[in-house]
C-alpha cells in the first residue's frame, strides 16, 4: 500500500536530519513541507512565535493538543530545562509512531510523552494517571472546534494555575471562533494576538496567547 504523506515526512527526516540535532529535524521538515508536500506543522514563521512564548513561560510541565508528526513537540521540547516535561495528546494511531520516531531522531524522547487518545478523555486523567499538578504551558493545535471545550476541561479539572499560558495556533485560518469568544472579554484570561502567516504559505494566519489569571 502507498505510504502516507506523514510517512514520507518521517522518511525525509530519517534520511536527512542529523541524529540528536533538533534544529536539523525542524529544518528538514520545514524544507520538505515547503518544497515537496505541504503539511499542517506550525512551521518556521509561527514557530518563532511559539519559541518566544515557550521561552517566556519556561514551563516545568507543558501540554500539547494535537501531536500530528511531532514538529511542534520537537520545537517545544528543545527549549525545555532539564527537569521539564512535555505531554502531547494525539488520537490518530497512524501518526503516533511517526511522531515518536521524529522526536527520537531529534534526541528528545526523554522530554516528551505522547498520550494516545482523545484530548477530552485524557485531560481528565492528567492529575490521577499522569501525576500532573498544574500546567505551565499549553499549545493548542488540534481540531479547531475542540479548542474551547478542551480549554474548559482544563479549567474544570484544576489544571490551570494563576499564570498558566495557553497558546493557540490557527486563530486566523482555519480559525477557532468559539475559543476566542471564551478567552477574550473573560476576566479570567489576559489575551495577546500575534498576526502571522499560514505555515509554508503567504496566506494570513495568527496565534493567540491567553494567560490564565486564576
Ligand atoms: C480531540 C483530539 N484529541 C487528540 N488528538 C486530536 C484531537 N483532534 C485532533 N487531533 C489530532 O491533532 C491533529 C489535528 C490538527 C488539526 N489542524 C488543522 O486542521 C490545521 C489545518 C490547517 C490548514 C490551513 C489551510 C488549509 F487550506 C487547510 C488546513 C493549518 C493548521 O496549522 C492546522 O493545525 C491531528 O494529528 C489529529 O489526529
Ligand atoms: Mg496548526
Amino acid at each position: 500500500m502507498d505510504q502516507s504523506k506523514e510517512q514520507r515526512i518521517l522518511n525525509s527526516v530519517s534520511y536527512n536530519a542529523i541524529k540528536g540535532d533538533a534544529e536539523s529535524v525542524l529544518d528538514c521538515i520545514d524544507k520538505y513541507c515547503s518544497q515537496k508536500e505541504w503539511a499542517m506543522n506550525v512551521g518556521d514563521e509561527k514557530g518563532l512565535i511559539l519559541d518566544k512564548i515557550v521561552k517566556e513561560a519556561d514551563p516545568t510541565v507543558a501540554l500539547e493538543l494535537g501531536t500530528y508528526c511531532g514538529y511542534s513537540a520537537v520545537r517545544i521540547a528543545r527549549l525545555l530545562k532539564p527537569s521539564a516535561h512535555l505531554f502531547s495528546i494525539e488520537f490518530n494511531a497512524e501518526f503516533v509512531p511517526i511522531a515518536k520516531e521524529i522526536i527520537e531522531i531529534a534526541g528528545l524522547e526523554d522530554k516528551v510523552t505522547i498520550l494516545e487518545g482523545h484530548a477530552q478523555d485524557i485531560i481528565p486523567q492528567l492529575k490521577t494517571k499522569y501525576n500532573v499538578d498544574t500546567l505551565d504551558f499549553v499549545f493548542l493545535d488540534h481540531w479547531k472546534d475542540r479548542y474551547a471545550p478542551d480549554t474548559i476541561l482544563l479549567e474544570q479539572y484544576g489544571l490551570l494555575r494563576k499564570g498558566s499560558i495557553l497558546l493557540a495556533d490557527n486563530i486566523g485560518f482555519p480559525g477557532a471562533p468559539d475559543f476566542l469568544k471564551h478567552v477574550r472579554n473573560n476576566e479570567h484570561y489576559e489575551c495577546t494576538h500575534y498576526p502571522s502567516h499560514l505555515e509554508y504559505m503567504k496566506a494570513p494566519d495568527a496565534m493567540e496567547k491567553a494567560v490564565y489569571l486564576g
